[in-house]
């Protein structure tokens, strides 16, 4: 997030543009939490994880008089042009705003990699680096301790992260909201695994998955049969840290993208990384869509867990 701020003001700036920062999302928007920008400002932005500016979720923007009192607050403090950098949620707002005129461009950034018309969004890579450093982590507890560790991480409506840092992470079994998995044949696995003499069992479950990661530890446990299982939550953890390079450098492309939209009059649209390109996708095209798991991944997933046979 603070690395696609800092692209979008740097950019701005190359035009000659003057730039401020909304603090605290479109809470800020409507209170009219301007924050004047200079490139002093900015130092040390790209490498800080979160949002320096702040976000918070605003039901009062949710109404229409919400959205049209933004327009009238951004049009007080003189703004001519907005990025907007978030998720589906934020990129809807975005749409709103562009439909009262006021001009504005779109950046993707969530960690469920669930916004369409985008191969990828800011911040997934950097979660799934993260995801899969507690799962290397939690395997070599595992291993040590001849253990099942069930690793819960983000993804409410989404499997990405889970199958992504399931294949990344080598880990023996991965469930997602998608696809159901009946938790009999998850201890079976882990069974036949077990007398294959394997010293651990990594499972990857989706927040939003049935059975929750929970409900498969309590199976495991109740079935009794091989390993004891434990749970971890990666939770929170998820969404902090620094930017990975590839994170940075899409917040980059996209930021300065989206100055360049705004340049050309071509608002109402959301920069999207499509194959190595960087697209503009209108804005009404995405909302109200998700990007689904493709589920050939998953599949894979399934293929290279490394089961004794
Ligand atoms: N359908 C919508 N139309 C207009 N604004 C919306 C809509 N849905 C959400 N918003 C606004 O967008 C903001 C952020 O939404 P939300 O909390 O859903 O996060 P998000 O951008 O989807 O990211 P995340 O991936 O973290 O969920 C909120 O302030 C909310 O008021
Ligand atoms: O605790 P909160 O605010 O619901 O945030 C967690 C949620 O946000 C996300 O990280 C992004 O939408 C989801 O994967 C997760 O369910």
């Amino acid at each position: 997030m603070n690395a696609a701020v800092r692209a979008v003001a740097q950019a701005a700036f190359g035009k000659g543009w003057e730039v401020a920062a909304v603090e605290s999302g479109y809470a800020g928007l409507l209170e009219g939490r301007f924050r004047s920008v200079d490139s002093g400002a900015l130092s040390g932005w790209m490498s800080r994880g979160g949002t320096m500016l702040g976000t918070e979720r605003s039901d009062d923007f949710a109404t229409d008089e919400g959205k049209s009192r933004a327009v009238e607050a951004a049009r007080e403090a003189g703004v001519e042009g907005l990025v907007v950098v978030g998720g589906g949620g934020s990129l809807a707002g975005a749409l709103a705003l562009d439909e009262r005129g006021l001009p504005v461009a779109g950046i993707p950034a969530t960690i469920d990699n669930d916004v369409a018309g985008t191969d990828m969004s800011i911040g997934v890579d950097t979660a799934l680096n993260t995801a899969v450093g507690i799962i290397d982590r939690i395997r070599d507890t595992a291993s040590s301790h001849h253990r099942a560790h069930v690793v819960e991480v983000f993804g409410r409506d989404n499997g990405y992260l889970a199958v992504m840092s399931a294949l990344a992470g080598g880990a023996d079994a991965v469930l997602t909201p998608e696809f159901e998995t009946k938790p009999e044949d998850i201890v079976r696995l882990l069974e036949e695994s077990y007398e294959g003499g394997k010293p651990h069992f990594v499972v990857v479950v989706s927040e939003g998955a049935s059975p929750t990661a929970d409900e498969l530890c309590g199976h495991i446990n109740d079935a009794g049969e091989s390993y004891a299982a434990d749970l971890t939550a990666a939770g929170h953890i998820q969404s902090g840290g620094g930017p990975t390079a590839f994170d940075r450098i899409l917040a980059g492309r996209l930021g300065a993208a989206a100055v360049k939209a705004l340049a050309d009059g071509d608002a109402g649209k959301m920069m999207g990384l499509q194959g190595n390109v960087i697209e503009r996708v209108p804005l009404e095209e995405i909302v109200g869509e998700d990007r689904p798991l493709d589920p050939g991944l998953y599949e894979l997933a399934g293929e290279l867990a490394r089961i004794p046979r």
